[in-house]
């Protein structure tokens, strides 16, 4: 069986993470045999790939002693560095790549040319590589003989817009990060984007040729994501995770630390429930949804609450949604923290609608697992989102940062159960027909068995170096 190393440089925390394991999962099925090379953390924080790629063939380089030292950067000798990342958050420990000297990058790549190493990456038919970092790199000194499909995310292209638009301050690498990015790109024997809107996207970005891309929407895992089978007790469930055992969390603090009283469940008790999945990151647009659910608010016929799930413990770009919800005064909006996929299915079933605001997703995976457990999404009309779903049809559309559209919309989602419902069951419909990952993993599969095929072309295309 022809044999595929997946890596990723990333602790598993954002979407990319799940991509890379429901196709690890479903690729045997296809013929190919999955090795997977990710970062971990190993320090009681979410991240700890040997959990979340549990059952599978790993090579983790573990960040734990990069995490402990005074700078993650810079460990001690042996150690490996900690991943840098797309965004700029004050006080991360993973810095934005665009802050990286040429020694810390070099850092990156021996780390990971050794892990990439230990896990047969010479050996391997194909490399399928996460974004494009350092990975690529280690790659290219390796195994320089096999093909890599590269597959982005989105973040890597929302980095190359913002120093595209003039680099903020302290991103004194920028450019030299810009340049490997793009010869990272163009080396690839393939390179996967996520929906079609996003090849022009890349192209400009990444100025490479748009035959080499391949368009492959990402996918809901069938096993956790279907509707409910039962009735839902949804009182006693919000109770759990928002009284009980609560994990919403204030910043400076941790999961756990917002929580609510027995009282607060009266907002569940008359109408529907809205719900947002995700990060907190700044492109998501959290503040602008609860800010369009307040106005909302005022003209629901009913009583119905937001409930925001996600936000990795410790992590957010701009206003932080405690502090949004604070300054807006704004009652009904609950926090409920992050909660992994076997327990998400539970919290969609406990709603009516997914809220996504994000103004320049790639894709949107979390809109595909809710139209898989029936729920209608309200999202942005660019982009992946303004593919997936068919406005009036299969949920709404609304135009970016447009708080009095996306107002509209959930006044609509809330009051007007008999529509939200048909299009919740369209939106299931559209889900089963598109976005199954056994289904998609199937094109994953043609696209590695591509990379396979121009050899010679290939490889001197892989030797231009950044
Ligand atoms: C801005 C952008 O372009 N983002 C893209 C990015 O990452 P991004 O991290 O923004 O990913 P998404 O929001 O799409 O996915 C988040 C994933 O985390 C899961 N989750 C979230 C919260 C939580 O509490 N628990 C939990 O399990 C969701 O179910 C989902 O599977 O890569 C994803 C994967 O290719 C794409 O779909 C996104 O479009
Ligand atoms: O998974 P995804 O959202 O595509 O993308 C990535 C995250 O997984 C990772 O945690 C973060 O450090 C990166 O900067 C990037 O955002």
């Amino acid at each position: 069986m022809p044999r595929v190393v997946s890596a990723s440089i990333f602790f598993p925390r954002g979407g990319s993470a799940y991509v890379l394991r429901s196709l690890a999962r479903e690729l045997p099925a296809h013929g190919w045999d999955v090795t997977i090379v990710s970062g971990s953390r190993h320090d009681g924080h979410q991240g700890d790939a040997r959990a979340f790629y549990a059952g599978f063939d790993l090579h983790e380089v573990d960040f734990t002693t990069a995490l402990a030292a005074p700078d993650p950067m810079d460990p001690p000798a042996g150690a490996a560095p900690m991943h840098p990342s797309y965004e700029d958050r004050l006080g991360a420990p993973d810095r934005i790549f665009a802050a990286l000297d040429d020694a810390q990058y070099e850092r990156q790549v021996d780390a990971w040319a050794a892990a990439l190493e230990e896990a047969g990456a010479a050996t391997a038919d194909v490399l399928h590589l996460s974004h494009l970092t350092p990975v690529n790199a280690a790659a290219q000194r390796v195994a320089p003989g096999v093909p890599v499909v590269g597959h982005l995310h989105g973040t890597e292209l929302l980095m190359l817009e913002r120093i595209a638009a003039g680099a903020p301050a302290g991103w004194t690498h920028a450019e030299a990060w810009a340049r490997r990015l793009r010869g990272w790109a163009q080396s690839c024997a393939r390179l996967i984007l996520l929906s079609s809107t996003q090849v022009q996207r890349a192209v400009t970005a990444l100025g490479i040729d748009p035959d080499r891309c391949t368009v492959m929407p990402n996918g809901y895992d069938p096993a956790a994501f279907a509707p409910a089978e039962e009735p839902v007790d949804r009182v006693a469930l919000w109770r759990r995770c928002l009284v009980a055992e609560p994990r919403g969390w204030r910043p400076g603090r941790g999961a756990g630390s917002v929580a609510y009283a027995e009282e607060d469940l009266a907002a569940f008790a008359e109408g529907p429930t809205l719900l947002y999945v995700g990060r907190f990151t700044e492109v998501k647009r959290v503040g602008l949804m609860i800010a369009a659910y307040a106005r909302a608010r005022e003209r629901f016929a009913t009583r119905a609450p937001l409930v925001v799930v996600g936000g990795h413990a410790g992590e957010w770009e701009g206003e932080h949604p405690f502090d949004t919800i604070r300054r807006l005064g704004v009652p009904d909006v609950f926090l409920a923290g992050w909660h992994e996929h076997n327990e998400l299915a539970a919290l969609l079933h406990a709603s009516d609608a997914l809220v996504l605001a994000s103004v320049r997703e790639q894709f949107g995976q979390v809109i595909v697992e809710a139209m898989a457990c029936g729920l209608p999404p309200i999202a942005v009309d660019r982009f992946g989102p303004s593919l997936i779903i068919r406005d009036g049809e299969t949920g709404w559309l609304v135009e970016p940062d447009d708080e009095a559209g996306l107002a509209a919309a959930m006044v609509q989602a809330v009051d007007d159960g008999d529509e939200r419902r048909r299009r919740g069951r369209n939106a299931l419909e559209d889900a089963r027909a598109h976005y199954s990952w056994p289904a998609i993993a199937g094109a994953m599969a043609a696209t590695l068995e591509e990379a396979l095929v121009p050899r010679d072309e290939m490889i001197s295309g892989r030797l231009q170096q950044p």
